[in-house]
């Protein structure tokens, strides 16, 4: 159907979205072009599920547009569905079913689906075919669902929380896995906590927060915002003299956590600290240097930090 086809893969604008007294989306406008991959990250609540939802025609927005390949995902989502994967959070899958019938059943809902061998091995399951969904590890239903996400070779792929309850070999294959997809022109959309797999995979992150996005960029440009580049961790033996750090032209802030001193800034800062600290005879334990993150730009957007527990759920 190329007549439908747009440049953009994704375009929201203005979504709303209340359940009851709650505002899980409140305005939220976006504009994935094709091939990217594209993250939604933020703390629990944020509305990252819901707006995915409203994107897959699986719910429909109180006000605002989609638009997924040219289509409207509510009223067309007979055509869309033959053109957009879905996995998201605690799916329902037939639990008497097994690895392969499962496969073979979603196969059946496309006109020109991947082969089942091959979307079995794509996510390691192939020593597990006939094993029912139900006894299948979290990890093993997890990689499942994104096999039944990829079945009908989408031009748009939805995946919220792609690696939660993945160990890291797992992890590392779909994140080549998602690479792939990449190169052939698929469009992802990845819902996620982990920090570390937005980083690395997405050409662009919306930050949202409280329904609302707070910041849309690359990861790079996203980890500027934190408003320093790196920080220097160390224990001092005795107090740092007053100011000593804070006139540093490389020093953007210091500041006490759990007693060590943590100094944000830029350039050749851990030069700069030491040799001050050595000049007034301060002695440094531990000391260790750290980029900023996401986590350091969603703290400087928002105010709070993106939970790491919540991060491991
Ligand atoms: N079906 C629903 N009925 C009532 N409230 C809902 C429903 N779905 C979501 N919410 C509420 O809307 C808000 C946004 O939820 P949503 O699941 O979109 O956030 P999220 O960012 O995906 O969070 P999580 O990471 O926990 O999945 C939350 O306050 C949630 O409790």
């Amino acid at each position: 159907m190329p007549e439908t086809v747009s440049s953009l893969a994704v375009e929201a604008d203005g979504l709303h979205k209340r359940y009851g007294a709650t505002i899980a989306v409140d305005g939220i406008s976006l504009s994935v072009p094709a091939g990217e991959i594209f993250g939604l990250l933020g703390r629990n609540g944020a509305g990252k599920t819901t707006t995915v939802e409203l994107i897959a025609g699986l719910g429909r927005p109180d006000r605002g547009t989609v638009r997924v390949l040219g289509l409207d995902p509510w009223r067309d989502r007979v055509r869309l569905r033959q053109l957009l994967g879905v996995q998201l959070q605690d799916a329902q899958l037939h639990a008497a079913l097994t690895v392969v019938e499962l496969v073979r059943l979603y196969r059946s809902f496309y006109r020109s689906p991947r082969e089942t061998d091959e979307l079995i091995e794509s996510v390691g399951l192939a020593g597990s075919r006939h094993v029912r969904f139900d006894k299948l590890s979290g990890g093993e239903q997890q990689r499942l669902s994104i096999a039944l996400a990829l079945a009908g070779r989408p031009r748009v792929v939805i995946l919220d929380e792609l690696t939660t309850g993945l160990d890291p070999e797992a992890r590392r294959q779909m994140w080549s896995t998602l690479e792939s997809l990449r190169e052939s022109g698929v469009t992802v959309l990845l819902v996620s906590h982990a920090m570390e797999e937005v980083e690395r995979l997405c050409d662009r992150v919306a930050l949202l927060d409280a329904g609302k996005v707070v910041a849309l960029d690359s990861p790079a440009g996203l980890v500027r915002r934190a408003g320093f580049a790196q920080r220097v961790r160390f224990r001092a033996a005795e107090p740092v003299p007053g100011g000593l750090l804070e006139r540093l032209d490389e020093v953007d802030r210091v500041r006490s956590d759990g007693g060590e001193v943590v100094v944000e800034g830029h350039g050749d800062l851990l030069q700069a600290v030491s040799v001050a600290l050595v000049r007034a005879g301060v002695v440094a334990t531990g000391t260790r240097v750290e980029r900023a993150t996401l986590d350091d730009a969603f703290l400087a957007l928002t105010g709070r930090p993106l939970d790491r527990e919540e991060a491991g759920r």
